[in-house]
């Protein structure tokens, strides 16, 4: 496709073809999109952010993450979504518009590369990276255990040949260290979102302890009406609360990491389905999936804008 016009948003993409709408994107929106490599994958692979700004400096931000396990491909490609519903409705959705005239949103697509890569090519249910670790004979570290909150606790492993395994130490993984080192030199953003599937769920922290977070009511409300919004659209059913008590335990999470950094706003999406299909979701399901989402991130986004 030579532009993001004719782009098939109803199917999946390889990894160049998402490096290619994402430059794409950029050319056509010079005014409002900006590409930035935060840092490089185990196997050398850029990680790209898209940069949606309408001027200011260092505005108050929203991060939004797709892709961080590979596998659960409708996440990389409702991220492709996103990033058209931003440049097509920013303008004429009055909510969108309000946003981005005063917050900056940044999109990482694809999280973990190298493992995206990995599940076209050799193991479509790979979740992992690619590290190749010593002294096992097992590749992979969790992006999702190796953040420093809990790090190594329980819902972890210790294991290199399981799919928690949470690393050498907090922070170990580029894919990881990357947006560790973004965030911390923002240093203003507000709500930090990163995308999962599946189950239907919408959690915040904690994953590594069952101690309520400080705004636990607060991220309960704002779930909740943004679970009600995605329903509006097509009815699909979210269930939401605290990731220890709504999935299962789980330490060195990103979202418990950005909350205790301050990002009050931390929430972990799970998108369709609840398993009939799982983590192989029909690609006719990709835009319902991410324009029933796109609701429940306009919710939460609107009121980080207004708190
Ligand atoms: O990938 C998952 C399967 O979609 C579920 C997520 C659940 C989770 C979400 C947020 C923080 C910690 C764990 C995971 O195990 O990392
Ligand atoms: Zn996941």
């Amino acid at each position: 496709a030579g532009n993001t016009d004719s782009f098939d948003y109803t199917n999946y993409h390889t990894l160049s073809q998402i490096y290619s709408f994402q430059d794409m994107l950029v050319v056509e929106n010079p005014k409002l999109v900006s590409k930035t490599v935060i840092g490089h994958s185990v196997e050398g692979r850029p990680l790209n952010v898209l940069k949606f700004s309408t001027g200011g400096s260092n505005r108050p931000a929203i991060w939004i993450d797709t892709g961080i396990h590979a596998r659960e491909w409708v996440t990389q490609a409702s991220g492709i979504v996103f990033a058209k519903k931003i440049v097509t409705e920013y303008g004429t959705d009055s909510v969108l518009t309000e946003i981005l005239n005063r917050m900056d949103i940044f999109l990482e697509m694809v999280v973990n590369p190298d493992g995206y890569h990995f599940t076209h090519t050799n193991n479509r249910m790979w979740r992992k990276n690619r590290k190749q670790n010593q002294d096992s004979s097992c590749v992979g570290v969790d992006l999702n255990r190796n953040w420093n909150a809990g790090f190594g606790g329980r819902g972890s492993s210790n294991n290199p040949c399981t799919e928690t395994y949470h690393g050498t130490r907090a922070h170990s993984e580029p894919e990881v260290k990357s947006i560790v080192k973004f965030v911390r030199s923002h240093g203003n953003i507000k709500a930090f979102i990163s995308i999962h599937s599946y189950s239907q769920m919408l959690l915040y922290p904690y994953g590594y302890t069952r101690n309520p977070a400080k705004d636990q009511a607060e991220l309960d409300q704002v779930a909740q009406k943004a679970v009600t919004a995605l329903a509006s659209l097509y009815g699909t059913n979210y269930r939401y609360g605290s990731i220890i008590k709504t999935i299962y335990q789980s330490s060195g999470g990103s979202i418990d990491w950005t909350y205790k950094k301050g990002i009050k706003y931390s929430y972990t999406f799970e998108l369709r389905d609840t398993g009939h299909f799982g983590f192989i979701l029909p690609a006719n399901q990709i835009v319902p999936t991410a324009n029933e989402t796109w609701l429940a991130l306009k919710v939460i986004m609107d009121h980080t804008l207004k708190n």
